[in-house]
C-alpha cells in the first residue's frame, strides 16, 4: 500500500474543535467511565450530488489523497472505527490507521467494529485486507456485532471467531432486526472504547444522522465531518440523505487542492 502524503498543516487547527478530548482514564469519574456513551464522530466522503459510491457495492474513490490523509489523521484520534457489513463487503477495507507523524512514529491501533446482524462476514474474512492488516501487525481484529438469534442458530460462529481472534458481540435486536445505536455505543464503552469514528455506509449514516438519546433528546453524533469531492456520481449512486430535515450548527469549511471539508455539530 502506497504511503500517504503528509497532512496539510492547516487541517490540524481546523479539525481540533471537532475531535474527542484525550482525558486520562484516572481523571474520569465513575459515571463518566461507565455510563456516558463514547464520543461519536460521523465522517465520510461524498459527491456533490450526495452519493458515497457510484452504485451499491462498488468501492468508489471520491477523496483526493490530501483528504484521504485527513481521514487517517482522524482515525489516529479515535479508539474505534465502525462500518456496516455492506461497506465491508463492498470495499474490502483495511480499517486501520496509516497516519504517522514521522517514520519513527508507531502505528496507532484503532479497533474495527462491524455491524453484521446475520454474520455475513464469515466467508469473506479469511482473505480480507482487514485480516491481512492484523496478521501484519498493522491493525487489530474486529469487534463484530451480531444478533443473538443468529448465534443461537449457528453455534459454529463462536468457534470461528475464537479461532480468528474476532471479538463477537451478541446483541438483542428490535423487531425490524436493527440494533439501537445507544445500545451499540454503550456496549463499546464497556469495552473501554471512548471514541468511535463512524465511516458508513449509507444505511448506517442515514439512520445515525437522526438518532437521539431517548432521555436527553440530544443527537448521538458529537461531530460530523464530511469531505465533498468534485464529482457527480449520478442517480445510480448510493445516496446519503436522512429521511427528514436536519440543521447543522457550529459550521466550519476548509478547502484544499481539490476537496472541501465541512465540520459541524448537530442541532
Ligand atoms: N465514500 C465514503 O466515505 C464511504 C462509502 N461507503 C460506501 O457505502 C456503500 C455501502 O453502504 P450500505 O450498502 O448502505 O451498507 P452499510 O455499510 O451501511 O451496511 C448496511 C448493513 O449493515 C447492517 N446494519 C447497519 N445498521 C444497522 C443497525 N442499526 N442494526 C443492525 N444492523 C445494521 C445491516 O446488515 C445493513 O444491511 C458501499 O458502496 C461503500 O463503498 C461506505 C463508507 C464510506
Ligand atoms: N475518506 C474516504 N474517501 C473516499 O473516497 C472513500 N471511498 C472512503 N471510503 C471509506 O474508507 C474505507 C476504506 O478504508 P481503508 O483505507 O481501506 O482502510 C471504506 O470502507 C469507506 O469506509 N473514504
Amino acid at each position: 500500500m502506497a504511503p500517504l502524503p503528509p497532512l496539510t498543516e492547516s487541517l490540524i487547527p481546523f479539525l481540533d474543535p471537532y475531535l474527542p478530548r484525550k482525558v486520562p482514564i484516572t481523571l474520569l469519574n465513575k459515571a463518566e467511565t461507565d455510563e456516558n456513551p463514547p464520543f461519536i464522530t460521523l465522517t465520510f466522503a461524498q459527491s456533490i450530488d450526495s452519493r458515497i459510491s457510484s452504485s451499491p457495492g462498488v468501492r468508489t474513490s471520491i477523496s483526493h489523497l490530501e483528504t484521504k490523509t485527513m481521514t487517517h489523521y482522524l482515525r489516529s484520534k479515535h479508539d474505534a472505527i465502525l462500518v456496516g457489513i455492506g461497506t465491508f463487503l463492498a470495499d474490502d477495507p483495511s480499517l486501520n490507521c496509516r497516519f504517522k507523524i514521522n517514520d519513527d512514529d508507531p502505528n496507532h491501533l484503532i479497533r474495527p467494529v462491524i455491524i453484521d446482524p446475520t454474520f455475513k462476514l464469515g466467508p469473506f474474512y479469511e482473505n480480507s485486507k482487514l485480516r491481512q492488516a492484523y496478521l501484519e501487525k498493522k491493525g487489530l481484529p474486529p469487534i463484530v456485532l451480531v444478533k443473538l438469534s443468529t448465534i443461537k442458530s449457528n453455534p459454529e460462529i463462536e468457534s470461528f471467531c475464537n479461532h480468528h481472534d474476532i471479538v463477537l458481540l451478541p446483541l438483542e435486536s428490535e423487531p425490524a432486526s436493527r440494533f439501537q445505536w445507544m445500545v451499540v455505543f454503550r456496549e463499546l464503552k464497556k469495552r473501554s472504547i471512548r471514541s468511535v469514528m463512524v465511516e458508513g455506509g449509507a444505511s448506517v449514516i442515514n439512520s445515525l444522522l437522526l438518532s437521539r438519546d431517548s432521555s436527553s433528546g440530544k443527537p448521538l453524533i458529537n461531530s460530523l465531518i464530511i469531505t465533498i469531492g468534485p464529482v457527480f456520481l449520478g442517480k445510480s449512486g448510493v445516496e446519503v440523505s436522512p429521511c427528514k430535515e436536519l440543521r447543522l450548527i457550529d459550521v466550519s469549511w476548509w478547502t484544499g487542492v481539490q476537496d472541501s471539508v465541512i465540520c459541524s455539530h448537530l442541532n
